[in-house]
């Protein structure tokens, strides 16, 4: 049951948290100013480990092992073969150490083992793969110009790669940046969130093992305002990739702007659309709309926070979305069977607890939830509301959290105007039996994903960015090699070439 889960006793991870130092040209070493922070237990608030706290001073000191390791070698100088099985290596000691990765990953985030082992950790590996694939089929093409040249251009590497990454998936987010930025043979520094620092570390230490030469992979645990600023707007990084909040995402573009012009890759946040239309399978399409919002603790970028439901199966399918979020078994996520752990932070905590009392402010039905559960950690009940008008501020506000709120519409063109009139646009899910709606509203729709009949396929073949203030730029699949190369032309005169 839901609200007994919490406070049962707490389960003791098997890993040993085994490093908390900050990886820079090989060796993991303690912050310039030797200070430390404390990473938190999201199921008690308790210390896990004090990790080193980086900041300019140690951003500095990454970049210049990731400019050395760039200029010098061997990384960009290697085959692209020999960069791929380095890859292959990294992904192959992934699995092994599998259930420690997972182990720390749901430690420091809170999310289900079960989902880090047996979801995240495999996305993790065939992320790592899929680039590995990229690595040696990444080339230029020769040009047919007018005039007497040899045109063709090179593909080459952008340089120091800075990225910086969020809390809700440590794992999956730096398997997003670091995959693409090493196939195209790329050095980086990566800045992990403040609230999740584990499992980067754990994953520098493998890559080590798999091979990654020294400086080619740095990683700083720090705070925004002062590691993540330094790495954003350092005059020696050629590229920045950040996921996190928009709000953020308007900052470091003016840090990347105002420094060196650097080009920015931005993944922020969303309000997306979940548009259940009068044919479809009702069951289904409940238990679709509870994964698209509830999934992670409500806590992804693309989550299916506003469910737009067809007035005719409106009240079936409200009724049905309060049954199933009763029936969500909320709990020490390293219990088995658990669906839902607790949000990251006190400060998320206390954001979602705001936007329910909003809801319930600006009369929208609480269907069920609505509390904290327990009195230890950020566990929140799974909680519907209904009745939710566009202009409510818990339908047009990231919550970030267990709140999933439904609204009902009458015809497609309605349903398409209402769903777009957002800031954002990262994904959208539409749930229907009839091809010439699923493709009409699939069309319509400003998103960078939509999902027909299905939600959350993070496939790494599969581009995810945002239209709007989403973001800008595509991550995974094809598109991400892009973020992470230079296009060179050259340009060569012939002498009474035989054709051109
Ligand atoms: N799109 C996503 O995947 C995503 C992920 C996490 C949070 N969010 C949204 O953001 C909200 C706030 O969460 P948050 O405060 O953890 O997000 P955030 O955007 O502030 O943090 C994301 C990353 O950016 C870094 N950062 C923060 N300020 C920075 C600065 N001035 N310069 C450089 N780097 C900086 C952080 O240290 C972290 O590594 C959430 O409630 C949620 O709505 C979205």
């Amino acid at each position: 049951g839901t609200s007994s889960a919490a406070a049962e006793e707490i389960i003791n991870p098997s890993v040993q948290v085994s490093h908390t130092q900050l990886l820079i040209n090989g060796n993991f070493v303690d912050s310039a100013s030797g200070k430390t922070f404390p990473t938190l237990d999201p199921r008690t608030g308790e210390v896990i480990a004090h990790v080193a706290e980086g900041d300019a001073e140690d951003i500095n000191r990454a970049v210049k092992a990731a400019r050395t390791a760039f200029d010098e070698g061997p990384w960009p100088k290697m085959s692209a073969y020999e960069r791929s099985r380095v890859l292959l290596r990294f992904a192959d000691l992934v699995e092994k150490h599998s259930e420690e990765l997972a182990s720390l990953e749901t430690w420091d985030n809170g999310k289900p083992y079960q989902q880090s082992l047996t979801a995240e950790i495999p996305m993790f590996a065939r992320l790592f793969r899929y680039y590995a694939g990229w690595a040696d089929k990444i080339h230029g093409l020769t040009i047919p110009a007018d005039g007497n040249y040899q045109v063709h251009t090179l593909h080459e590497p952008i340089g120091v790669a800075g990225q910086i990454i969020p809390w809700n998936f440590p794992l999956l987010m730096f398997a997003w940046k670091v995959g693409p930025a090493l196939a195209c043979g790329n050095t980086i520094v990566l800045k992990t969130a403040e609230q999740t620092p584990l499992t980067a570390f754990y994953a520098g230490k493998l890559f080590l093992e798999a091979g990654l030469p020294p400086g080619v992979l740095n990683i700083v645990s720090g705070f925004g305002a002062t590691a993540g600023a330094a790495l954003a707007s350092h005059m020696d990084v050629d590229k920045l990739a950040f996921t996190g909040s928009t709000d953020t995402g308007k900052v470091i573009l003016g840090l990347a702007a105002n420094s060196n012009l650097k080009p920015v890759t931005l993944e922020l946040g969303g309000k997306s659309p979940f548009i259940v239309f009068e044919d479809a399978d009702i069951d289904k399409a409940v238990e679709l709309a509870h994964f698209a919002l509830f999934f992670n603790q409500g806590q992804c970028c693309c989550a299916g926070s506003r469910t737009f439901v067809h007035e005719k199966v409106y009240d079936e399918f409200v009724e049905k979305s309060k049954a199933r979020a009763l029936k969500r078994v909320v709990g020490d996520p390293f219990r088995k069977g658990i669906e839902q752990g607790p949000q990251i932070d006190l400060k998320q905590f206390e954001k979602v607890m705001k936007y329910i009392k909003s809801g319930i402010e600006s009369n929208a039905t609480l269907e069920c939830g609505g509390d904290q559960i327990g009195d230890k950690g950020y566990f929140i009940q799974p909680t519907v509301f209904s009745n939710v008008k566009d202009d409510m501020l818990i339908a047009q506000d990231e919550i970030f959290g267990p709140v999933q709120s439904i609204l009902k519409f009458s015809d497609v063109d309605e349903v398409i105007k209402r769903a777009n009139e957002t800031k954002y646009g990262l994904a959208a899910g539409v749930f229907t039996k009839n091809l010439d709606t699923a493709n009409r509203v699939s069309r319509a729709l400003k998103a960078g994903t939509v999902w027909v009949n299905c939600f959350d396929v993070f496939d790494a073949a599969i581009p995810f960015g945002g239209y709007k203030m989403s973001g800008n730029g595509r991550e995974k699949g094809i598109y991400s090699l892009n973020n992470y190369l230079q296009i060179k032309a050259v340009v060569t005169a012939l002498n009474k070439p035989a054709w051109i």
